[in-house]
């Protein structure tokens, strides 16, 4: 007789549902969201402002957990991904799905009743867009998928923004497409130095399937392609000096970052470290520009810039 193998779930902990909502990647979420809504004309109370973060920080930690709740076995084969809770079996599988369902739909009630149904709307179709069609969809089928998949990520600003508002414009737009172009050299960097996990697992990322040098070339091209994107605010008028000129340099330090990684060959045993330099740049860069956005919105109309 062959005995059948149970999986072995050990106890959980808060610490567990915690790691799932994936806090330091949803740090950056959370902090564009909220810079989108300190951004925005006319300003919002104080608590609707709050309960509007949460929500971002609640539905982008329950897209996280639905991600992971249907990726388990992938993690389980990558070594970046294996300790977590649910490969790790410290949390049970339907623990994990329950949680992310109950932030996923609370979060975007609470944001409906609370704040505004149109914020409510894009951050419901921001969780579909992180949960399905990214994760369930594109990832594994297509190099593209954080081209197209990079959508997902795009939005908290917009949703930041349109909870002060309650409408679509040009800004928030423009920031949607800022992060939008902002995420192929972001993450392609990363998959740089650990291609070979993914292609262990089967995931067609840019590098196992393109090749390096391709990848390499994007990177460029969409360093390049951001500069419109983050210099139109200040061209249209939505911003000041403040921000024009930040993000003007930052833009200029993220592509002179880009150059060295798009015109090498990585050899045996490489330190990978213009590649690594570059994603660690893509997340302060982020952070630079986003809180730009905001000391500009606040300081440029008292110096009149
Ligand atoms: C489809 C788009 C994206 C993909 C595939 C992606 C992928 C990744 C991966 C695999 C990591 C490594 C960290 C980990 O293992 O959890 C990472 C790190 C990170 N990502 Fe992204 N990312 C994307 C978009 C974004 C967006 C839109 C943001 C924020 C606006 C973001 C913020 C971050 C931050 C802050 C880190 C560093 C986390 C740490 O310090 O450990 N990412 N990203
Ligand atoms: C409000 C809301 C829903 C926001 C969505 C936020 C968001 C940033 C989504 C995409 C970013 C992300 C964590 C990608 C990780 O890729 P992966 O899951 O493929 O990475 P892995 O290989 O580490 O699992």
């Amino acid at each position: 007789m062959t005995a059948t193998a149970t999986p072995v779930v050990l106890p959980s902990d808060w610490r567990d549902f915690f790691a799932l909502t994936k806090p330091r990647v949803m740090s950056l979420v959370i902090f564009t969201g909220l810079c989108g809504l300190l951004a925005a004309p006319e300003g919002i109370n104080p608590v609707i402002g709050f309960t509007a973060i949460l929500c971002i920080a609640l539905g982008a930690g329950g897209a996280a957990t639905l991600n992971q709740w249907w990726e388990s076995d992938l993690d389980a084969g990558m070594k970046r991904t294996a300790q977590r809770p649910l490969p790790a079996g410290r949390l049970a599988h339907g623990d994990a799905l329950t949680f992310g369902i109950i932030l996923s739909v609370g979060s975007v009630i609470v944001m409906g009743l609370a704040v505004h149904w149109l914020a409510a709307s894009i951050l419901a179709i921001s969780i579909l867009y992180y949960a399905v069609i990214y994760t369930i969809w594109l990832k594994p089928r297509t190099p593209q998928n954080i081209v197209i998949g990079g959508g997902a990520g795009a939005f908290p600003p917009m949703i930041g923004w349109v909870a002060v508002t309650g409408e679509i414009t040009a800004m928030p737009i423009l920031l949607f497409a800022i992060i939008f172009m902002w995420t192929p050299p972001h993450f392609w960097a990363l998959a740089l130095f650990v291609q070979s996990d993914y292609a262990k697992v089967g995931i067609p990322m840019m590098p196992v399937v393109k090749g390096e040098a391709s990848t390499r070339r994007q990177i460029l091209i969409y360093a390049v392609l951001l500069l419109p994107f983050v210099i139109a605010p200040w061209w249209i008028g939505g911003t000041g000096a403040i921000y024009g000129i930040v993000a003007l340099v930052l833009t200029l330090a993220f592509i002179a970052l880009s150059v060295p990684v798009a015109t090498r060959r990585a050899v045996e045993g490489d330190s990978m470290k213009p590649e690594k330099r570059l994603f660690g740049f893509s997340i302060l860069y982020l952070f630079a520009l986003f809180a730009a956005l905001v000391v500009d919105r606040f300081v440029s109309p008292l110096w009149n810039l």
